[in-house]
This record gives structure tokens, sequence and C-alpha cells, in this order.
């Protein structure tokens, strides 16, 4: 015997998220139950706004759709289906056949959102790897070669992940690279997508000797993972991406072809993180995930992250929005 529960959540955000051009005030979504005789297995649908193509109705509308059959031991094409939608039965599934391993790395890149003396206290108290992302690309070019540079001055052993979500021309990528002195260079680890087109992030990459990531490109319909002078890494955020076997499959294909493959949050709630967390120490383990979005939110669900003490909401305390 089968049944599934949609239930919708809607977590209130931190003042300051901008996705875009848009400011996230609340983060809707949707958490799928399958159950299956003792059996049950959770993932969440959440849609981002500004970066998903599906609408939180159109995923809600495929998710029902697709559940129904599941429901009815009909078979399922995940692969066709929305990427959030595909991630979050995909999961679903997973977590009802055991198959998505427990053990998790909570080990994040912590994110600079704010001030960046705030992130070298917090990086001067790790152990291990001492890596930490920026994003770049909003105010001038310039600030930000200033900026990654005094990071790499002040932590000599810094890997920083930078990400200019495609915001540069040539000529202001160039202007960051210029203050970004040459022996300094390779405490990027990377910077995500510094052009308006990948033709132009590859050939800054050739130019300054900074390497690159691919995060938007993984994105496009006709993305192939291979080997490219100055790429050495590709974000996976599988909100965006799909299935967990998509996901897989992928970071198979990254390792296959020499690229670091970091798995990365799409802003999913404190459920959907700790998932991600899990398929990161489970796909790539010896990587950092991107996943310090935590403190994006202002609440927490079902499952709580380490170290946070935002109020947390109960499975039970959702709406059911559709059930069969
Ligand atoms: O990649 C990370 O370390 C955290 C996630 C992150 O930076 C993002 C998640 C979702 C949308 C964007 O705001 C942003 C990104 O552009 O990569
Ligand atoms: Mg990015």
């Amino acid at each position: 015997m089968r049944s599934v529960k949609l239930y919708q959540y809607q977590l209130p955000m931190d003042s300051g998220v901008i996705l875009r051009d848009q400011r996230l005030v609340t983060r809707q979504g949707l958490i799928v139950e399958l159950k299956q005789g003792e059996r049950v297995g959770l993932g969440e649908i959440a849609p981002l706004p500004e970066f998903s193509h599906e609408t939180f109705e159109q995923a809600q509308a495929q998710a029902e759709q697709l559940l129904a059959l599941w429901q009815q031991e009909q078979a399922l094409d995940l692969e066709t289906a929305f990427p959030s939608v595909a991630f979050g039965i995909s999961c679903a599934l997973a977590e009802l056949d055991g198959e998505l391993p427990q053990a998790a790395n909570y080990a994040v890149a912590p994110l600079c959102s704010g001030d960046p003396d705030d992130l070298i206290v917090r990086l001067n108290q790790t152990n291990g790897d001492k890596v930490a992302k920026i994003k770049v690309g909003m105010y001038e070019a310039v600030r930000d070669g200033i900026v990654a540079n005094m990071f790499i001055e002040a932590i000599p052993d810094i890997q920083l992940r930078l990400d200019a979500n495609r915001k540069w021309t040539p000529i202001k990528a160039q202007q960051f690279a210029k203050y970004v002195k040459p022996e300094h260079r390779q405490g990027i680890a990377f910077l995500e997508e510094p052009c308006t087109t990948p033709e132009d992030s590859l050939n800054f990459a050739e130019q300054t000797g900074i390497n690159i990531a691919w995060d938007e490109t993984v994105r496009e319909p006709r993305f192939e993972v291979k080997a490219q002078p100055g790429v050495v890494a590709i974000i996976i955020k599988p909100t965006l991406i799909g299935s967990l076997t998509h996901c897989i499959e992928l970071v198979k294909q990254a390792h296959a072809a020499g690229l670091t493959a970091v798995i990365s949050s799409s802003l999913e709630s404190s459920f959907g993180l700790n998932q991600l967390a899990r398929l990161a120490q489970w796909q790539t383990p010896n990587v950092i995930p991107g996943l310090d979005t935590m403190q994006l939110f202002k609440a927490q669900l079902i499952t709580p992250w380490p170290e946070t003490e935002l109020p947390m909401t109960s499975l039970t305390e959702l709406e059911v929005v559709w059930q069969k």
C-alpha cells in the first residue's frame, strides 16, 4: 500500500537576501512524503525564484501528477520533469529505499555576505581547509579585486571561491584581475562565471591565470562536462539540475574530466540542506560543499542544521496541500 502527501512551507528570510533583481522575503517550497508500508521517504521541492525556470505552481502541479502515478505503482520519468520536482521526488524515493547514506558533510565554505572582517575571524577559527566564498560583481570590479587580494594577504593558506554570476564584461573582469597580485592568484581556488558569456570567461582564465568554475553554464541545454584550459570545477545545484541520478552522473563526468564537483545549495530549507550535505558526503567526500546558506534564513524546517539556533517548524505543523 502506497500513500503520498505534499506539504507546503513558507519560511521567513533574513531581510538582506537579494536574488538577482528581487528581494526574497519568504522562501516557499513543498515537502513530499512517500509512504509504503512502514517505510517513509521525504524530499523537498523548492524552485528558486529568478533561477528556476518553473514556478512554484507549475512545480506543484507536476509533482501531483507524478506522485499520483507513483501511488498507483506506475513508472515515473523524472528525467523529463522540472529540475526541482525531479530532485525532490528522487530524494524522497532514495530515502524510502534507504539509498541516501546518513553521513553528512557539514563543512561549509563560509559565504561572505557582509563585513569581510567577520569572515576573516571565522576562517582563522577554522581547522583544516580554509575555504571561503565571496560574491563579486555587485559593486566596482576594482573593489572586488582589492577585497580578494586583502583576504589572500590576511590568510595565506586560504582557498577563495569567488562568484561573479556572469556580471562582468571582459574589461571589468580585467579590472578585477589587475588588483589581485599575480603571486596571489593561486589563492583563488576558482572564480565562478566571471563574464557574461562562457567564451569570455575562458579567455579571462587564459589571460589571467585565474581558475574558473561553471555554475550557470552547467544548466545550459547543450552543456557537456569536459576538460577545458583554466576550468577547474563545476557547481552542481541539484534543485536547478534535476534528479539524484542526474546529479550523480554529472559528478562522475566531472571526476572523469579531472574537474572538482561542488554540491551547492539553491537556498533549500534546513531539511533540504541536510540532504544536500549527505549527497555531498556520499558523492564528493573530499570537497567542501557550497552550503552556507542557512544564515540567510530566520527559521528551520524538520531537520536542524548544525550550530543553528533558529526556531524550528516540524512536519506536522505544515499544511497538507495535496494527498493520495
Ligand atoms: O554556492 C554556494 O556556496 C552557496 C549558494 C550560492 O551562492 C547561491 C545559491 C543560489 C543562488 C545564488 O544566490 C548563489 C549563486 O549564484 O551561486
Ligand atoms: Mg554561482
